[in-house]
């Protein structure tokens, strides 16, 4: 679908509730009707037209006007507009008793002006929402306004110190104020770009490894409310980007970068004052692993320990390494702590096989016929101990895919089990053969009332090889060791997110929800049956939309 069809389209099937595009600050229009294409730095005009016949933005890589739809996939491209709202048409039924929001956060803007970012993890964030009721579906999403997103559309430049993106320095003096702000925080990004949760007293949050990055957004209208400031005294600039927020609790861990550590904190619903339930100090290595997430059980919180730690020198740096903010150091070797959350004491310390992950999917307690438990089990989408997963994430390595050529390293689900009998090493096996999914393995969600208990089925991202990016959605079956592929020819499908049936009793009784990204530059809302996997609903976005990170659910009260 081309933008000239987009305002046919819109007006007949997509309703358009609101629309801004992104032409009024962000990108100079050259005469009414036509738009500089944003991400070439060359002068090719293409002429466009909205829903609402006001130009919008067709972003292209390319410097010749040709169809970008077999250059570009749609899933790396920016997001055309700033926001947009409307009622999509269904094929296949919605269930009726599916009532609430998915939410989706990623990065979804990687240009500002004729400048283009580097890596995925950059871009500026794109909420997207999914409302659903009685079987009718309004879709939308909006930039995320924070801090550092205002000030780039306003300076025309990056401002602040994103993923691998940092400012420009004018000057070496530039250069050193900045890094004496670094200290501070102050030149630390707030692109909330990574995952959206919602607390136990209903807010709703956006966030990423910054600590200042936690942002509090309408779940309906996507607008941005403010930054979430935690009134503890904690201090701290980073934590772990995937807490573990039930309507109890929020969880997450603080890396202490000075003296090599891990705070395990807690913050109860209402209150924005985490408290520390118990700190690790790390076994080995100059800085400690990065924690992206972290698995919990009943009683207990697991903190990794990844060879893969941070690194202060490359923090400091002005233009990306290969792991950028991190480091590769094997002999630091690999742990997993295991911290009790009711008196904070460390009831194991394990050494593991290297290892490395983003995504924890679940752990949960092993115990013995009289009830004492004897070993932990931890769940990830691990990445076979290769670290360069992360530089296969840069938007030139990701666009490059021409159906041939497969770049994606290998994963698979790992599983580690933690002896709780004092042992000191800990297994690290494959949860099920990876041909099972392709050795493609990330992007993973569990049904929630499954959290750190003893649980059967997972839903993440696998491969149908070649690729260079996880383009399947699979349900995996961690008991009989299966699992069941969904994949369609050239599409990038977001993270599987499952919504259990309201009274279900079956683990994988709800649906999986997912954004899926086409080929062609089109885009729409997938849902499949959590248990037979098989579609059972889809609706045609009126554009593709970049891919996104990490989704939550916001349920219609
Ligand atoms: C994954 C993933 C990437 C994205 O990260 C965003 C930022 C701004 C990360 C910044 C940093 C590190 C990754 C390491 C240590 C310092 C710091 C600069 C904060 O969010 C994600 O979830
Ligand atoms: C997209 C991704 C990690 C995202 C982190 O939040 C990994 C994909 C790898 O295969
Ligand atoms: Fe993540």
């Amino acid at each position: 679908m081309d933008s000239l069809s987009l305002s046919g389209i819109c007006r007949h099937q997509f309703l358009p509730i609101t629309m801004l595009d992104f032409n009024q600050s962000n990108h100079r229009i050259e005469k009414a009707g036509f738009v500089r294409k944003p991400e070439t730095g060359g002068l090719t005009i293409t002429q466009v037209a909205s829903p609402l016949r006001r130009p919008v933005i067709v972003p292209s890589l390319d410097n010749e006007t040709v169809d970008r739809r077999d250059r570009n996939h749609v899933a790396w491209t920016s997001v055309r507009q700033e926001r947009w709202e409307g009622e999509l048409v269904v094929q296949g039924e919605i269930p009726l008793w599916l009532k609430g929001t998915y939410l989706r956060n990623g990065p979804g803007l990687w240009h500002i002006e004729d400048y283009n970012f580097r890596h995925l993890f950059d871009g500026y964030a794109t909420l997207v929402k999914l409302q659903f009721e009685n079987g009718i579906l309004i879709a939308g999403h909006r930039q995320i306004e924070s801090e550092a997103y205002k000030a780039a559309r306003k300076n025309k430049k990056v401002c602040f110190r994103e993923f691998s993106e940092v400012p420009k320095y004018e000057n070496f003096m530039a250069y050193v104020g900045d890094i004496a702000k670094l200290f501070s925080g102050a030149s630390l990004t707030d692109n909330a770009n990574t995952g959206v949760v919602k607390l136990g007293d209903g807010r709703v949050v956006c966030l990423t490894e910054t600590q200042k990055g936690s942002l509090v957004i309408d779940p309906n209208s996507l607008e941005t409310l403010g930054r979430l400031e935690y009134s503890d005294s904690l201090g701290g600039l980073i934590h772990s980007a995937h807490p573990i927020v039930t309507d109890a609790e929020f969880l997450t861990l603080l890396p202490d970068l000075v003296n090599p550590g891990y705070l395990v904190v807690r913050m109860e619903p209402g209150t924005n004052e985490r408290k520390v339930i118990g700190r690790v100090n790390c076994r080995n290595g100059p800085a400690p692993g990065w924690v992206h997430s972290f698995p919990v059980t009943e009683h207990y919180v697991v903190v990794p320990e990844m060879p893969l730690r941070y690194c202060a020198q490359n923090l400091l740096r002005a233009e990306p390494t290969p792991l950028y903010k991190f480091e590769w150091r094997p002999e630091s070797k690999a742990f997993l702590h295991v911290m009790c959350k009711a008196s904070g004491k460390i009831v194991a310390s394990v050494e593991v096989p290297l290892f490395v992950t983003f995504h924890f999917i679940n752990a949960y307690e092993e115990e013995d016929e009289d009830g004492r438990g004897t070993a932990i089990i931890a769940d990830c989408c691990e990445h076979n101990a290769d670290a360069t997963i992360l530089d296969q994430l840069r938007l030139q390595n990701l666009r490059s895919f021409n159906g041939k050529d497969d770049l994606l390293p290998d994963a698979r689900v790992g599983r580690f089990t933690i002896p709780l009998d004092g042992s000191p090493y800990g297994k690290l096996e494959s949860a099920l053969e990876p041909d099972e999914h392709g050795r493609g393995m990330d992007m993973c969600s569990i049904n929630p009332t499954k959290l750190g208990k003893k649980y059967r089925y997972a839903y993440a991202c696998g491969a149908q090889r070649p690729c260079h990016f996880p383009n399947t959605l699979t349900k995996l079956d961690l008991v009989k060791k299966k699992a069941k592929n969904w994949h369609e020819a050239g599409a990038v499908p977001s993270e599987p997110f499952f919504v259990a049936r309201p009274g279900a009793t079956e683990e994988d009784d709800g649906v999986v929800i997912s954004l899926i990204s086409e080929k062609n530059g089109n885009g729409y809302a997938l849902l499949l049956d959590g248990s037979t996997f098989e579609e059972i609903a889809r609706a045609k976005l009126p554009y593709g939309l970049p891919y996104g990170l990490h989704g939550c659910w916001v349920p219609k009260e």
